[in-house]
C-alpha cells in the first residue's frame, strides 16, 4: 500500500516529473513484450471484470491524483461497480468496494489471498516480514499471532495490563485539567498529550517499563531522550513505508539504482534496530537480576524459544508501533464529531451520568453504555483509521463477485468504500451513532463494521482499542464539554483528515465541565498500513528521484568514479572521508538538494572525469581526493550514495561528505537535503557491516583501525549557514551566545569521534574552521576591500579552533589506541590569503567562477557564470570554495608539512603509524 502513497506524491509533484514520465515512457516501450504478456494474461482469464480506463504503461496513476486513493476508489465504484481493476504502473489492482466482496476475499477465498504485497521501503522496514501484521500467512504467523495475542492483546493477557491502561487514563485527565486551570482560554492539544501517554502505554506492554531517562544506545554511541526514541521508533519508520521508489510501480527496473533512498530506509532500520537493541539489553538485565514483568518481552523470552533474536526485537518493536497511532486517531475523531454535534455530546453526557452517577466511568461500565459503543463503531464507519487494507496477493487463480482473478494480482480492500456504500448504509456521509443501536447490532461486538479488517488476518489488537478509546472519551465527555473553533467544521467537510497546529486548535467553551480539545484532525497511519494522510504529506518531500535521474545515475554519473589511478605501492589502504561540500566528492547529486555542484563549469580541470562535473565543489580534486591519491590509495574514495559504491569498491575507502552538511543536524536547512555528521556516521555504521561481510569481523576491524585514515572536515556550515544565517536556518544565534554554540558542537563532535572510535577508526585527521570571514562570498556581501576580511565570521572560527584543539587533545588522552591529528586549516589558507602571490596566485579575493559584486561572490558557480581565463592563479574557485590549484598546497602540508598546520603528526607519518 505504500503504492497508493506514492501516487497521492506523483501527483502533487507533477510539473517536476512530467520530464521523468516521458523517459519513463521510452523504457517502458522496450518493454512491451513483456507487459502484453501480462496483461493478456490477466484480460483473457478475467474479460468482462472492468477496468478502469488508464494510460499506456502507467495505467491510472495519474488519476488519483486529487483525492486520497481510497475516496478514489469509492468514487469509481459508482461508475464501474464494487469490483473492478486498475493499474498502477506495471501491478494490475483488483480494488473491492462492498462489505460481501470484502468479506469473501477475507474469508470465504482467503487460502488463495492470504500474502502480503510490501513495498521495497516496507521489506527493509519489516525485515523481510518477521512481523504478524506483515508477514505471508503461514506457520510464523500462525506461531507469532498466538503469541501477540496471549502475550498482550487477547483478553487474558489484556487484564494482566489493566493498571497501565488506568494510569494512562489518569495521566491524560491529569494534563487536560491542569490545562484549563492554568490556561482556560487556550486551546489543547489533545494528540500531544494523547500521544505521549499510548506510547508509555505501548513501551509497558511491550517491554514492561516506559523509558523515563535518556538511555545510552551502544550503536549509536549516543544518548537518546525519550521523545528521540519516539521519533526513531514510530515517527521515522512511518515516513520511510511511504517512501516514493518508483521500482514499486515498476518491478522490471529494479536493476536501475536508487541508493539514496535505499541508504536513508537503512539507517532508519539501523537506528531502530540499535534503539531496540538497547531497550531489550536493559530489560534483559532486568530479568536475569530475578525480576519479572507481565510484559511481551517476558512472554516472548519464555515462551518464543524459537524466535531469532532479529525475530523477538520485530515482535517487540511491531507492538510498539502498533498500539501507538491508530487508537489515539479514533479517539480524536470522535472527540471532534462530539464538538461538532453538541446533541449527541448530550445524549452521551446523560446515558453516562445515568449508569455512573457521580462515579468515575470505568472499563466494567461499557456493557452497560450502548450509546458509548455507538458511538465508538460510527466514527469507526466514518473515519476509518486504516480506509484500505494493507494490499494483499493472489497466489493461486482464484474468483471473486464471479469473476475470475489470475494468480499475480493484487487486491485492495477498500474499507472505506464499503462503509460508504449506499446500499448498506442509509446517508452514509452523516455521523450518526444511532445506526447502531438498531437491535439488529449485538452492543458488544467489536465487528460491526469492516474496520478492523476480517477472517483470519483480522486485526489482533481491535479489543484494546476499544477498550481504551471508549475510556478515554467517556471520561473526557463526563469531565469537559467539548467545542469546536469556529471555522473547522468546514475545513474538515472539505478536508479529509487534516492536521492543524496548537495554533488552529479550538477555543475552549466556558460550561460547567469545562472544555478542552484541539482541531486537530486527524492524520492517520493504520498500524503501519501505509495510508497516505495529511500528516505524511506534510512531512514528507518528493525529490526528483525520478526515473530520470535514476537512469542518468546508472549510465553516468555513477561511472565517473570509475577509474583507477592506481599506484603499485599501494600503502593506504582506505580513506573514509566526512564532512561538507569542501571534500563532497558526489554524494549530494544523489539528493533532492539545493546544494550541488553537478553542472558546468565544475569539475572542468577534473581528469578523471575528462573535465566533466562530478558533483565536487570545485574545478579539480578536492583536499580528500588528493590526500587519498599521494598516500597511496588504489583509486578515489567513492561517495556512499553512488549506486556502485558498493562490494569491493569500498575497500578504497568511502566519501560520506555533503555539501550543506554540519555538525549540526539542523545546518544547511536552507538547503533543504544534505548529509548531516550524524547521518554520515550512520551511513559508515553501513559500510562497517559491509566491511565485516567482506572481510570477516577481525580481518575488517584491523583493516579499519591500520589500514584507514578517517578524515573530518567539516564546522564551516554551522556558522555560514545556521549561527550567521538566523533567518532562513534555525536560528541558534537567537537564543545562544557564542560560547554556548561552540560548547554544542565541540559536544557533538566529541560524541561523533567516540562513535567512529567505536566502530574501530583509530586513525583520525579533523580539519579546522577555515578563515571563513575572507570567502569572496563574505566580502562580498560585507562589501569590504580586497585586503580585508569579515571579523565576526573569522572570531567565530577561531573560538571554535582553539576548543577543537582541547577536544583532540582530550580524545588523544582518553580513547587508547586512538591518534588525533589536527589540520589547521585556517593557518594554511590565511597564508595562502595574505602571501599568495608568492604562492603564484593571481588573485585571493575575487572567485573564478561565479557572479555578483566586486569578489563574484553572490551567485554561485554555473554554467552562465563568468570564469577566470586561468583557474590555476585563483585561491577560490568559487564564491565558497579554494580552486584545485590551493587545494594541491594545502594537501601537500597536511601530507608531509611540519607540525604549524598538522599536528601532532603528518598524515604520511599517520598512515605509517
Ligand atoms: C482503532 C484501532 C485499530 C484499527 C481500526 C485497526 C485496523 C486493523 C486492520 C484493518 C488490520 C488489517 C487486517 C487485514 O489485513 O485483514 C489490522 C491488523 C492488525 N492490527 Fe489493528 N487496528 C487497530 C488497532 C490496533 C492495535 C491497538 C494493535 C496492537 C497494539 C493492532 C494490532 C494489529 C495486528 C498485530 C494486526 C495484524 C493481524 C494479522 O495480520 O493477522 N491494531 N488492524
Amino acid at each position: 500500500m505504500a503504492m497508493f502513497t506514492d501516487i497521492m506524491n506523483l501527483h502533487e509533484h507533477f510539473p517536476a516529473i512530467a520530464g521523468t514520465i516521458a523517459l519513463g515512457l521510452l523504457l517502458m516501450l522496450l518493454l512491451t513484450g513483456f507487459l502484453s504478456k501480462q496483461r493478456s494474461r490477466f484480460s483473457r482469464r478475467s474479460s468482462s471484470l472492468p477496468a478502469v480506463p488508464g494510460l499506456p504503461l502507467i495505467g491510472n496513476l495519474l488519476q488519483l491524483k486529487d483525492k486520497k486513493p481510497h475516496q478514489t476508489f469509492t468514487m469509481w465504484a459508482e461508475t464501474y461497480g464494487p469490483i473492478y481493476s486498475i493499474r498502477t504502473g506495471a501491478s494490475t489492482i483488483v480494488v473491492l468496494n462492498s462489505t460481501n466482496l470484502a468479506k469473501e476475499a477475507m474469508v470465504t477465498k482467503f487460502s488463495s489471498i492470504s500474502t502480503r504485497k510490501l513495498s521495497n521501503a516496507l521489506k527493509i522496514l519489516t525485515a523481510d516480514k518477521s512481523m504478524v501484521a506483515t508477514s505471508d500467512y503461514n506457520d510464523f504467523h500462525k506461531l507469532v499471532k498466538r503469541y501477540i495475542l496471549t502475550g498482550m492483546l487477547g483478553a487474558n493477557a489484556q487484564k494482566r495490563h489493566r493498571g497501565h491502561r488506568d494510569t494512562m487514563i489518569e495521566n491524560i485527565l491529569r494534563h487536560l485539567h491542569t490545562h484549563t486551570q492554568e490556561n482556560p482560554l487556550t486551546p489543547v492539544n489533545l494528540r500531544q498529550i494523547f500521544k505521549t501517554e499510548i506510547f508509555s502505554l505501548a513501551l509497558k506492554q511491550a517491554l514492561g517499563k516506559d523509558v523515563e531517562s535518556p538511555i545510552y544506545v551502544a550503536e549509536l554511541g549516543t544518548r537518546l531522550s525519550r521523545d528521540e526514541i519516539f521519533e526513531v521508533l514510530v515517527v521515522d519508520p512511518m515516513m520511510g513505508a511511504i517512501e516514493v521508489d518508483w521500482r514499486d510501480f515498476f518491478p522490471y527496473l529494479r536493476w536501475v539504482p536508487n541508493k539514496s533512498l535505499e541508504m536513508k530506509i537503512k539507517r532508519m532500520e539501523m537506528r531502530r534496530q540499535a534503539v531496540m537493541k538497547a531497550l531489550i539489553e536493559e530489560q534483559k538485565k532486568r530479568i536475569s537480576s530475578g525480576k519479572e514483568l507481565n510484559s511481551y518481552l517476558d512472554f516472548l523470552l519464555s515462551e518464543g524459544k524459537t524466535l531469532t533474536e532479529k525475530q523477538l526485537t520485530m515482535l517487540i518493536w511491531e507492538a510498539i508501533i502498533e498500539a501507538s497511532d491508530t487508537t489515539l486517531v479514533t479517539t480524536e475523531w470522535v472527540m471532534y464529531e462530539l464538538a461538532k454535534n453538541p446533541k449527541y455530546q448530550d445524549h452521551l453526557y446523560r446515558e453516562i451520568q445515568n449508569v455512573c452517577g457521580t462515579n468515575k466511568y470505568t472499563e466494567e461500565h461499557l456493557s452497560e453504555l450502548p450509546y458509548l459503543s455507538a458511538v465508538f463503531h460510527e466514527t469507526l464507519r466514518r473515519h476509518s483509521p486504516v480506509p484500505v487494507i494493507p494490499l494483499r496477493y493472489v497466489h493461486e487463480d482464484t474468483q471473486l463477485g464471479g469473476y475470475d482473478i489470475p494468480a499475480g494480482s493484487e487486491i485492495s480492500i477498500n474499507i472505506y468504500g464499503c462503509n460508504m456504500d449506499k446500499k448498506q448504509w442509509a446517508e452514509p456521509e452523516e455521523w450518526k451513532p444511532e445506526r447502531f443501536l438498531d437491535s439488529k447490532y449485538d452492543p458488544m461486538d467489536l465487528h460491526k463494521t469492516m474496520a478492523f479488517g476480517g477472517g483470519k488476518r483480522i486485526c489482533a489488537g481491535s479489543l484494546q482499542a476499544m477498550t481504551i478509546s471508549c475510556t478515554a472519551i467517556a471520561r473526557f465527555v463526563q469531565d469537559f464539554s467539548w467545542s469546536l473553533k469556529q471555522g473547522e467544521e468546514e475545513d474538515v467537510n472539505t478536508n479529509m483528515p487534516k492536521i492543524c497546529n496548537s495554533e488552529q486548535a479550538m477555543p475552549i467553551s466556558e460550561t460547567e465541565r469545562l472544555l478542552a480539545i484541539s482541531a486537530r484532525l486527524l492524520a492517520i497511519m493504520g498500524a503501519m498500513f501505509d495510508t497516505l494522510t495529511a500528516y505524511e504529506r506534510d512531512h514528507f518531500s518528493v525529490g526528483p528521484c525520478s526515473l530520470v535521474s535514476l537512469v542518468l545515475q546508472v549510465l553516468c554519473n555513477c561511472h565517473s568514479e570509475d577509474h583507477v589511478y592506481g599506484k603499485a605501492d599501494e600503502i593506504l589502504g582506505a580513506s573514509f572521508i566526512f564532512g561538507d561540500s569542501l571534500v563532497d566528492a558526489g554524494n549530494n547529486n544523489y539528493l533532492s538538494t539545493l546544494s550541488k555542484a553537478n553542472i558546468p563549469p565544475n569539475g572542468i580541470d577534473f581528469k578523471a572525469s575528462g573535465g566533466k562535473p562530478t558533483g565536487r565543489f570545485t574545478n579539480g580534486r578536492t583536499i580528500g581526493d588528493i590526500v587519498g591519491e599521494e598516500l597511496g590509495q588504489s583509486s578515489y574514495a567513492a561517495p556512499f550514495l553512488a549506486p556502485n559504491t558498493t562490494g569491493k569498491a569500498i575497500l578504497n575507502g568511502v566519501n560520506y561528505a555533503s555539501g550543506g552538511g554540519g555538525l549540526m543536524n539542523a545546518t544547511g536547512r536552507i538547503f533543504v537535503n544534505r548529509l548531516s555528521m550524524d547521518i554520515q556516521i550512520d551511513y559508515f555504521n553501513i559500510t562497517w557491516k559491509q566491511l565485516n561481510g567482506l572481510l570477516g569481523a577481525s580481518k575488517a576491524r584491523e583493516f579499519i583501525m591500520k589500514k584507514a585514515i578517517f578524515s573530518i572536515t567539516v564546522g564551516a556550515n554551522d556558522f555560514l549557514n545556521n549561527y550567521l544565517f538566523p533567518l532562513l536556518s534555525v536560528g541558534e544565534r537567537i537564543s545562544e551566545s557564542p560560547d554556548v554554540f561552540i560548547n554544542h558542537l565541540i559536544s557533538n563532535l566529541r560524541g561523533q569521534l567516540t562513535r567512529l572510535y567505536n566502530l574501530d577508526a583509530r586513525k583520525f585527521v579533523i580539519g579546522n574552521v577555515g578563515p571563513i570571514g575572507c570567502i569572496p562570498y563574505q566580502k562580498t556581501i560585507n562589501q569590504i576591500n580586497q585586503d580585508q576580511c569579515v571579523d565576526l565570521p573569522n572570531k567565530l572560527a577561531l573560538q571554535y579552533n582553539g576548543r577543537l584543539k582541547d577536544l583532540l587533545t582530550e580524545l588523544n588522552e582518553n580513547l587508547p589506541g586512538a591518534t588525533f591529528v589536527l589540520a589547521n586549516v585556517y593557518d594554511l589558507v590565511m597564508e595562502l590569503i595574505t602571501n599568495y602571490e608568492k604562492y603564484g596566485f593571481k588573485s585571493a579575493s575575487k572567485a573564478c567562477c561565479g557572479n555578483g559584486g566586486q569578489f563574484q561572490g553572490i551567485i554561485p558557480c554555473g554554467p552562465t557564470s563568468s570564469m577566470c581565463e586561468d583557474r590555476s592563479k585563483y585561491v577560490f574557485w568559487d564564491p565558497y570554495h579554494p580552486s584545485e590549484a590551493a587545494n594541491v598546497i594545502i594537501a601537500k602540508q597536511l601530507i608531509d608539512g611540519d607540525t604549524r598546520y598538522i599536528s601532532p603528526m603528518n598524515l604520511r607519518h599517520l598512515r605509517d603509524h
